[in-house]
């Protein structure tokens, strides 16, 4: 309600179609008598005290008799909306159940109702099922039916690729049952979205089939009938069209704009609740950190309803360095990465005390400058190699397009760097897999074609967000060692995203460790043995090595990370850690103890 009064279109909307149902059910109760007693003494007039719109050529007040109209005119339009929304539904869901032929029958027989003009069609049904109310509504709903049937089988398309649908079938999930509980109900929200709009479109086709004299016929009236009845008397007396022809704008207008409120109100339904607010963070006064390629100093992350997923984050990452970032799903690891790379999703906020890429402060920057410094010298690796490529491009092509977008290159240039980049990533016949789309390419060759992409320009920060959890242990290795030869070769800064600690020590120069939001331990990835964090040491003691116990249960840590809403004052770990004592009631800050660890513990103070 908040957010309707907040939209003034939307609530024009509302306000209307309430306006117009109320009348529809009020109008005839009042204004019957008015609207049907003639009056051989006032015919075809104009505007006057007594009849504010008119008379129509029987005498009859025009005001009266358009108020009046209002409940056939929306109860007709509603029961055409009505055959149109279920015929339609139920033709474009038919593909999924009919055998494959059949259901490809349904739809060019709907491909080619939708290529036939409405009205027309309309029309003709109407003529066939006999001139009068009855005919104009079933010709409108049939003229309604194929855009609605073309919309759900595109969506039930879409959704029937699903991988859950896909789970369904395999559990022999009987068709219909897959149908309306698995795919209509992901497909409901625009279905109703449009449902508002042709009830809009029906309103008008059916005024201007009554107009043309097909639709309600005397002594029924609603607008378009009106409507036609004036026409003869517009020359004479122009205000007589007035009424209905206002109706009828004021009730289309009404729908659409009701249409679109309902969309918006379903984009912000999909949104958490409650505002968005930016963390508060105090800009840093101290100096930068020289040759950082990224200096991350308190970054928050905050979304609605006090979900905090990133709290005071503070990273830096060197020339020619790999940073890993390692925590346990939800810690806010990739949250990290999408706020430094700006693209944490609405209507989460960021805030930090600074942010630095290639010793440039992105605070001090337009948005168009944050873009072009981002698009040049930020590369992002992520998880599904699948979704980072576009289906419908060559992968050649798509390559090129970051070089001659961001870098200025030519065409030729960018064609060729591509190759060059692709055979950098070790990828076999790089000329031939240019030319190839992405599904031609498997998991592995995929991701290295990605980091390719990211080299496509002079990277100064490439980030990794789980990059091989998708692939399988050799490839991972192939992948990996591709991340290190790029970083090696354009001593630009890495920050790798993994929850494997035994990768990530492998990898990395530096390995910071990320609890519910926060880093509780940094230190090198070569001392991971001297890790003092309980944390930290309970995930190195979770690794199974070759003295491990093989017939004893492999090591865990009891309990679980609290959720970004929940996280309490105090040390975030104290309900899993066997160390746990008074003072970690206080959250205890992450202090240096050597020049390159730093630990965010009471215990090991
Ligand atoms: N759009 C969102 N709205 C509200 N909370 C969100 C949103 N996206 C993520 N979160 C929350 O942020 C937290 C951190 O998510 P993030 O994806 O950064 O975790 P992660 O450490 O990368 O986990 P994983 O290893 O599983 O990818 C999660 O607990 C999640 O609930």
């Amino acid at each position: 309600m908040r957010r309707l009064l907040k939209n003034p279109a939307g609530l024009l909307g509302t306000v209307i179609i309430a306006l117009m149902v109320l009348l529809a059910i009020v109008a005839p109760l009042i204004w019957e008598e008015a609207a049907t007693r003639m009056n051989p003494e006032a015919i075809s007039q104009g505007a006057s005290a007594s009849h504010p719109l008119g008379t129509d050529a029987l005498g009859r007040d025009l005001l009266a008799r358009t108020l009046v109209a209002t409940r056939l005119t929306l109860g007709l339009a509603f029961l055409a909306t009505l055959i149109g929304t279920v015929s339609g539904i139920l033709l474009g869901t038919l593909p999924q159940i009919l055998p494959r032929r059949a259901g490809r029958a349904v739809i060019a027989a709907v491909d080619l109702l939708v290529a036939f003009p409405a009205l027309l069609l309309a029309m003709f049904t109407a003529v066939v099922a006999g001139l009068g109310a009855q005919g104009a509504v079933l010709g409108i709903g049939v003229a309604l039916a194929p855009a609605f049937a073309r919309l759900t089988h595109t969506m039930t398309a879409t959704v029937a690729g699903s991988d859950y649908i896909a789970a369904a079938r395999m559990l022999r999930v009987p068709r219909h049952r897959i149908l309306t509980r698995h795919v209509l109900p992901n497909i409901a929200e625009p279905l109703i979205l449009n449902t508002a709009q042709a009830m809009g479109s029906a309103l008008l086709g059916l005024s201007a089939m009554s107009f043309l004299g097909m639709g309600v016929q005397a002594p029924a009236y609603d607008w378009g009938r009106l409507l036609n009845e004036a026409f003869g008397h517009v020359y004479v007396t122009p205000s007589v069209v007035v009424a209905p022809a206002l109706a009828v704008s004021l009730a289309g207008l009404g729908f659409m704009l009701l249409g679109d409120t309902f969309a918006k109100a379903a984009a912000h339904s999909r949104e958490a609740a409650g505002e968005p607010v930016a963390p508060v963070v105090a800009p840093a006064r101290d100096e930068p950190v020289p040759d950082a390629v990224l200096e991350v100093r308190d970054l928050a992350v905050a979304f609605p309803g006090g979900v905090t997923p990133v709290r005071q984050v503070s990273l830096t990452v060197h020339e020619g360095e790999i940073v890993g970032l390692v925590g346990e799903s939800g810690s806010g690891k990739s949250m990290t990465a999408a706020a430094i790379g700006q693209i944490v999703p609405y209507p989460g906020l960021t805030g930090s005390a600074r942010m630095r890429l290639g010793g440039v402060d992105l605070d001090g920057l337009t948005d168009a400058e944050r873009r072009k410094l981002l698009g040049s010298s930020l590369a992002m690796v992520f998880q599904d190699p699948t979704s980072s490529l576009n289906p419908a491009l060559r992968v050649g092509g798509q390559l090129a397009e970051v070089a001659t977008l961001h870098g200025g290159a030519t065409r030729t240039e960018a064609r060729a760097r591509a190759v060059e980049r692709l055979d950098r990533v070790r990828i076999k016949h790089p000329d031939d897999v240019a030319k190839r789309y992405p599904h031609e390419l498997s998991g592995g060759m995929r991701q290295r074609a990605v980091i390719a992409m990211g080299l496509m320009n002079t990277p100064r920060l490439i980030i990794a967000d789980e990059p091989t959890t998708a692939l399988d242990v050799t490839v991972q290795r192939e992948v990996l060692r591709v991340l290190r030869e790029a970083v090696d070769a354009t001593q630009a800064g890495a920050l790798f995203i993994s929850h494997d600690i035994a990768v990530v020590s492998e990898l990395c120069d530096r390995i910071a460790v990320m609890y519910a939001g926060r880093i509780v331990e940094e230190l090198p990835a070569d001392a991971l043995h001297l890790a003092r964090h309980p944390y930290t040491r309970a995930l190195v003691g979770s690794l199974p090595d070759m003295d491990t116990d093989r017939s004893g249960p492999l090591a865990t840590i009891p309990g679980r990370q609290p959720a970004p809403a929940d996280v309490a004052d105090g040390c975030a770990f104290a309900d899993r850690c066997t160390f746990t004592t008074a003072r970690c009631a206080v959250r205890p800050e992450l202090l240096t103890r050597t020049d390159t660890h730093s630990v965010a513990c009471w215990e090991v103070r």
